[in-house]
């Protein structure tokens, strides 16, 4: 396993109040967080919100403003040779190289991680099932997101950083990569991980991040997430009177304008009396849908109005 050099104490990942700005507002603004080594963290937001720039930062291509980006103590952007050498990166996009076949680029990259064993990079490939013979030009999305997952994985890094991992595979690959890193977790890695999908994050991490126009919203551990997510549940009655019977006795039902005799609740975690209580009427159809992680950040944290995106 790699070790990259510095202090083993303290986390293994740390941002303090960095700022990367691109004028119009665009960029990042006092973003602070820190991972601990051993956690795997999300770091969710959507398009536009900064998520790229913080990975990027963390791999020294990017040289903050104000603030800093330290990996096992060291400054990211000073150390950044050491840095892009021994720790798992895939980027949001990967372009370069597109001459290249997909072999030929996953040898030049063992070779810059200096990697002597090329058994852990041949395992990754057909667990990916990826055909790396064609040219990096002429593959797929998803087929250019497998090669970037074996290089960010082939040395076993004690350290991986995951800008969108799943953008451009199909579900079996989505369900393959969130397995590989809970394996990975099991091994020790520290991960941190960018998402607009809630679902990789869920089944992944220990604790998440929100950000949003640059700015960091507020950060939860997964478990108080599963905890604190409502439920939004559409009944719909046999009849409107029924409706009526039933908005009468919950005054936090609120009818559905579209729904002849529908109305929205939603639920927090007690399910059971929910159930048992809907049983006494006439139902026709019953949808639920969680509340998005967005919405749940939004409405603890509630500052900043919808939208939000620079982009
Ligand atoms: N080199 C640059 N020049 C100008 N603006 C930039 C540059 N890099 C990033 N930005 C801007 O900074 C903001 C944050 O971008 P970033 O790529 O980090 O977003 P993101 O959260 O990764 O989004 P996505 O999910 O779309 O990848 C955006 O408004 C973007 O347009």
């Amino acid at each position: 396993m790699n070790h990259p050099s510095g202090p083993e104490t303290g986390p293994a990942i740390e941002i303090c109040d960095l700022k990367k700005e691109y004028g119009k507002g665009r960029g990042v603004f006092d973003v602070s967080f820190a991972v601990e080594r051993g956690e795997t963290f999300g770091f969710l937001g959507p398009n536009g919100a900064g998520k790229t720039v913080t990975m990027r930062t963390l791999m020294g291509f990017i040289r903050p403003d104000e603030g800093d980006a330290r990996i096992n103590g060291l400054d990211c952007f000073r150390n950044r040779a050491r840095i892009q050498e021994r720790l798992g990166y895939l980027p949001g996009e990967i372009a370069c190289m597109d001459e290249m076949t997909g072999a030929a680029f996953l040898e030049f990259m063992a070779r810059m991680k200096k990697l002597r064993d090329r058994t852990r990079m041949n395992e990754l490939v057909e667990y990916f099932e990826l055909d790396p013979a064609r040219r990096i030009r002429k593959m797929s999305k998803g087929t250019k997101q497998k090669v970037g997952l074996v290089c960010a994985f082939m040395a076993s890094p004690d350290i991986i950083l995951l800008d969108e991992p799943t953008s451009g595979l199909d579900p079996l690959m989505q369900s393959r990569f969130i397995d590989l890193v809970l394996q990975e977790k099991r091994r020790g890695a520290t991960i941190l991980l960018s998402s607009h999908l809630f679902e990789e994050v869920e089944r992944t991490c220990d604790r998440v991040a929100f950000i949003r126009a640059g700015r960091l919203v507020g950060s939860m551990r997964m478990d108080d997430v599963r905890k604190s997510r409502k439920r939004v549940f559409v009944i719909t009655f046999a009849d409107a009177a029924t409706r009526d019977r039933y908005a009468r006795a919950h005054v936090d039902a609120s009818p559905q304008p579209q729904g002849a005799a529908s109305v929205e609740v939603t639920v927090a975690g007690n399910f059971d009396a929910f159930v048992k209580d809907l049983a006494a009427y006439d139902i026709v159809d019953l949808t639920a849908h969680e509340q998005t992680l967005e919405e749940l950040f939004m409405h603890l944290y509630g500052t900043m109005e919808k939208g939000g995106s620079h982009e």
